[in-house]
């Protein structure tokens, strides 16, 4: 006979419907302007989500913006909002370890809004591997690596801090490999600009561009085999989001290989992708496939179609960035690595301890859940509402 009061225990623990979920706007400084072709940030917005189950465990998830609503449709004061009054509503009281059926209840609470259910789920994956002792990554199928090379986005748009900057990283073995944002100026003084870069580099390090959506297919079909001569690896999004069929007929061209990023969304953007053959690899990012589940699913169609897989950011703080590599630790190939420095370019972190670079590589942070904890005083440093956040209950 099994005693009473352990098993009253062993239900509670397992009482795992949603009793509140908070949101929290924060604005963290970011330690140098970051400047993309049509936006620039020198602070990076997140709305963060904590989620409390009926048996006291607590799960935390974050939505990252990149310059208010510019980069994709959510600015952190939408995501608040439609978490408020419609996604929260919609999972209060239900079984946080049922992913599918909550993402169903808030795909009927609300269209896309991608990042505010991706924030929600990742902190209902928290607070489950919380409460059974497992890291997220054993809920989305098990981690196959717990080490993931990184590379450093260069974005001041000025040529001698970028090369200090690169010099410094590559010094510290923090990265090798370096992402240069394109397409705030013309493409000739880019070109000029990345000759100084890769010139300065050598062959220490590896370069690839992101253009941003920035160039026409005219200019593209110009400038591809410049990049190429320049050594360039890789080609991120040179053309409007809409235009996949002209990432197709670039492709084709075989100058450079193309990372598609603001045209794949869903998983039936990344089927379209496929059907014009219009890149080598995807950035799979949460902010754009609205949750880990997603990210998976849109990282299927991919390999099924021999897509590349890429680890893209948003600039996350650790929190994000543990939710993405949590889910990037399950996918069996990431041959083209990831890039979540973020927690490196935020002057500051919200989580107790700060997830791992070394060896040009970020670590898997280790632990249930996500494997980091909230940091509560920094929470309140960087919200921006001082007063107690909103919470539904
Ligand atoms: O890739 C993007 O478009 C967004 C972001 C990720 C890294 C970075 O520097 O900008
Ligand atoms: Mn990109």
């Amino acid at each position: 006979m099994p005693d009473i009061a352990i098993a009253v225990t062993a239900g509670l623990k397992r009482d795992l419907a949603v009793r509140r979920i908070r949101s929290t706007i924060v604005d963290v400084p970011t330690r140098r302007r970051h400047k993309l072709s049509s936006l620039s940030v020198t602070a990076q917005s997140y709305v963060i989500v904590e989620v409390l189950l009926e048996n006291g465990a607590e799960g935390v998830g974050e939505a990252a913006t990149l310059g208010g609503p510019r980069w994709s449709e959510e600015s952190v004061e939408a995501i608040k909002a439609n978490i408020d009054a419609h996604l929260a509503p919609a999972l209060i009281g239900q079984p946080a370890d049922r992913f599918e059926a909550a993402a169903a209840r808030m795909d009927a609470a609300a269209r896309r809004n991608n990042a505010a259910k991706a924030a929600i789920e990742t902190a209902l994956l928290d607070a489950v591997g919380k409460t059974l002792g497992l890291p997220v990554a054993a809920l989305l199928g098990g981690a196959a690596r717990e080490s993931f090379p990184v590379l450093w986005t260069l974005a001041s748009g000025d040529p001698g801090q970028e090369i200090e900057e690169a010099e410094a990283k590559l010094a510290a073995r923090l990265h090798r490999t370096f992402k240069v944002k394109i397409g705030a100026q013309a493409p000739e003084a880019d070109l000029a600009r990345l000759g100084r870069i890769a010139r300065a580099l050598g062959d220490r390090a590896a370069l690839i561009v992101d253009a941003n959506q920035a160039w026409d297919e005219t200019t593209a079909i110009r400038c591809l085999p410049a990049l190429a001569g320049l050594g360039v690896r890789l080609v991120e999004q040179p053309l409007p989001a809409w235009n996949v069929a002209g990432l197709g007929r670039l492709r084709a061209r075989g100058a450079v290989p193309l990372l598609a990023d603001e045209s794949v969304f869903t998983a039936h953007d990344m089927l379209e992708v496929a059907r014009q053959a219009a890149a080598d690899a995807v950035s799979l990012k949460l902010v754009k496939h609205g949750g880990l589940l997603n990210l998976k699913r849109v990282a299927g169609v991919a390999e099924a179609a021999g897509i590349g897989l890429y680890g893209g950011c948003l600039l996350e703080s650790s929190i994000g960035a543990a939710a993405h590599l949590n889910a990037f630790a399950t996918l069996r190939e990431l041959g083209w690595g990831c890039e979540h420095f973020g927690p490196q370019i935020l002057a500051d972190d919200l989580v107790t301890e700060p997830l791992r670079f070394e060896d040009f590589h970020v670590r898997l942070p280790s632990g249930p859940g996500l494997g980091v904890t909230l940091d509560r005083d920094r929470l309140r440093r960087y919200a921006r509402d001082k007063e107690e956040p909103c919470s539904t209950a």
